[in-house]
């Protein structure tokens, strides 16, 4: 067949089956494999989409680790896009385990050892000046969202260089599964200054730059030439900053959240998240918000994120804005974040307050009394036995959130949470626990994860094409989380909506995001009448598309 004779521009034979967003394997119809010269290239069978899928699920049930699965899901994506998405859609519950934390942590602690294909842009520092040119080297010309990160504080695993690439991968695949935005239009970013992990720059199979990071001016400079570059290339596109240290992290946003359309999901995604969680936790104390203290453990990106949403919301709630902040305690490395202290960075101080910098955790909550504790500082079972009983002893319904990611840093388990607050616990993880049976009763633990804002927040934006990303619109996503939470998951303990649901419950929370975008005038489409309707009519569905 010759290439002008061919429908639509749609290559053909090896090549239509070696791009993954046209790929349909045993799927393509016998009118299809005649026009595209696909003919011979298969078994006669003609596949459904049930079929190829029972397929997969047959081969994945043969796998015996997670991390096998997540190998084979992520070439499944390299080789038919549309299947990848039905797979892990069909079952979230049992696959963003596997594509997303805790499996992506351990696959980007080994990254360069189990890549396959690379995916995604890599910025080298030593590319400097070239950025937008790179940019238009990807294929697809209108990118509307990009994850970047510079892989120097990937979960709570710390530097891990270039095999953080996982993370906007792991990213932009749940926008995808969990808010229905097409991948066409996701574009993961590597920003490579080198790292300053020694075992990486000693192993072999490390894909990036083998020097230390680069800082300072030269690393502001290099940002600031991805920011304008992405600005060219794709107008329409919407950064997301995730996982830099926080040194990086809190200047970066404060930069560019004013001048371009940006967040960053740690301390922006993660702050929504915790605000839904304390917002359903309340309707089970049936206590107002303005009484609450909160006391984190961690007082990097996302303590100070946290805190940050959290007392913007008891503002609103009737408390002074001093007042709000002064119910958020900060603990870190050094003990109690208090006023007399002269190690603190400007985003940490508006929760300096004043006291005795104590440092025992355990001794803090005795002090403070907080009626909810917080775990974002990546230390693995820093929730002691004598922590949780403490909470337990000073609350009837105690708010324990340990948010630290993958399962291997988090603050405690859920049964531990459970057992030791005999039953009482509030209970949220970063990573998902199973459910835990206390005397009679199953109580099924919630997953305090970004997860359940960043793609419902880039849904909306995608669709109103929002020029900047606001506090604002945080708020409302968080409150449109705890909305969605039923008395009968209350009742079970569960105070974020079931996973199982997110896709839904990700239009639910887009549809107000958006009306928030309207609102603030931060849109760049005409209003529609229904903005559910139009919310929906933008989603990428994953269904074979008829190519002739
Ligand atoms: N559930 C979710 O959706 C999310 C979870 N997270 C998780 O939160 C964790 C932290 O992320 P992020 O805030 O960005 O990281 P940062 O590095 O910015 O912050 C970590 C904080 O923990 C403190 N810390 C370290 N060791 C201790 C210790 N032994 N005792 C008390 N504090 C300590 C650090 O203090 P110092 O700076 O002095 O070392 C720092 O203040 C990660 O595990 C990440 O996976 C993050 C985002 C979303
Ligand atoms: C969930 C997430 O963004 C993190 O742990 O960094
Ligand atoms: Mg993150």
């Amino acid at each position: 067949m010759t290439k002008a004779s061919v429908p639509g521009g749609i290559p053909t034979g090896m090549d239509l089956m070696q791009n993954p967003r046209l790929n349909k394997g045993t799927a393509f119809t016998e009118a299809e494999r005649e026009a595209f010269g696909l003919i011979g290239l298969m078994p006669e069978g003609i596949d459904t989409e049930e079929n190829r899928l029972k397929r997969i699920m047959l081969q994945l049930a043969k796998k015996s680790t997670d991390m096998g699965r997540y190998i084979f899901l992520q070439s499944l994506a390299d080789n038919d896009r549309t299947l990848f998405y039905k797979t892990i859609m069909s079952d979230p519950v049992r696959f963003m385990p596997i594509v997303y934390t805790p499996t992506v942590g351990a696959a980007c602690q080994t990254y360069g050892h189990i890549m396959r294909r690379p995916k995604g842009i890599y910025l080298g520092i030593n590319r400097k000046g070239r950025i937008a040119e790179i940019l238009r080297h990807w294929p697809e010309k209108d990118i509307r969202f990009i994850v970047v990160t510079d892989g120097e504080r990937i979960l709570g695993l710390g530097d891990l260089g270039t095999n953080g690439m996982g993370i906007p991968i792991g990213k932009l695949n749940l926008y995808t599964a969990c808010a229905g935005v097409p991948p066409r239009m996701t574009l993961p970013v590597m920003i490579d200054v080198g790292t300053n992990n020694e075992a990486l720059l000693r192993d072999p199979l490390y894909m990036g730059l083998k020097q230390s990071r680069v800082r300072g001016k030269d690393y502001d400079d290099f940002l600031e030439e991805f920011v304008q570059a992405v600005q060219e290339v794709f107008p329409r596109c919407c950064i997301q900053f995730e996982d830099f240290a926080n040194v990086n992290a809190v200047p970066l946003l404060e930069r560019y959240r004013n001048r371009v359309s940006c967040f960053n999901d740690d301390i922006q995604g993660t702050a929504g998240v915790a605000v839904a969680g304390v917002l359903a936790a309340l309707r089970i104390t049936g206590k107002p918000l303005t009484e609450q203290r909160f006391l984190f453990l961690g007082a990097g990106s996302a303590g100070t994120g946290i805190a940050n949403l959290l007392s913007q919301v008891m503002h609103q709630a009737g408390l002074p804005l001093e007042e709000a902040r002064a119910r958020c305690h900060l603990f870190d490395i050094e003990g109690l974040v208090v006023e007399s202290r002269n190690d603190l960075a400007s985003f940490q101080r508006p929760f300096a307050h004043k006291g005795e910098q104590l440092r025992s955790f355990a001794e803090a909550i005795e002090a403070l009394k907080p009626t909810g504790i917080i775990g974002v500082s990546a230390v693995a079972k820093a929730f002691t036995q004598e922590v949780i009983e403490a909470m337990a002893r000073l609350n009837e319904r105690p708010i324990v959130f340990p948010y630290s990611n993958p399962t291997s840093h988090a603050e405690c388990t859920a049964e531990e949470a459970y057992k030791w607050s005999e039953g009482r616990a509030i209970f949220a993880s970063g990573s998902p626990f199973p459910p835990v049976r206390i005397g009679d009763k199953t109580l099924v633990p919630g997953q305090g994860n970004n997860v359940y804002i960043f793609p419902a927040v880039g849904l909306a934006v995608y669709a109103t094409e929002a020029s900047r990303v606001t506090d604002g619109m945080f708020i409302t996503a968080a409150r449109a989380v705890a909305e969605q939470v039923t008395q009968a998951d209350l009742d079970a303990g569960l105070i974020y909506p079931p996973l199982s649901g997110i896709l839904e419950a990700s239009v639910q929370v887009a549809v107000k995001v958006a009306a928030e975008i309207f609102k603030e005038g931060q849109a760049r489409v005409p209003e529609p009448e229904d903005i559910e309707l139009y919310i929906r009519s933008r989603m990428w569905r994953p269904s074979y598309k008829q190519l002739l």
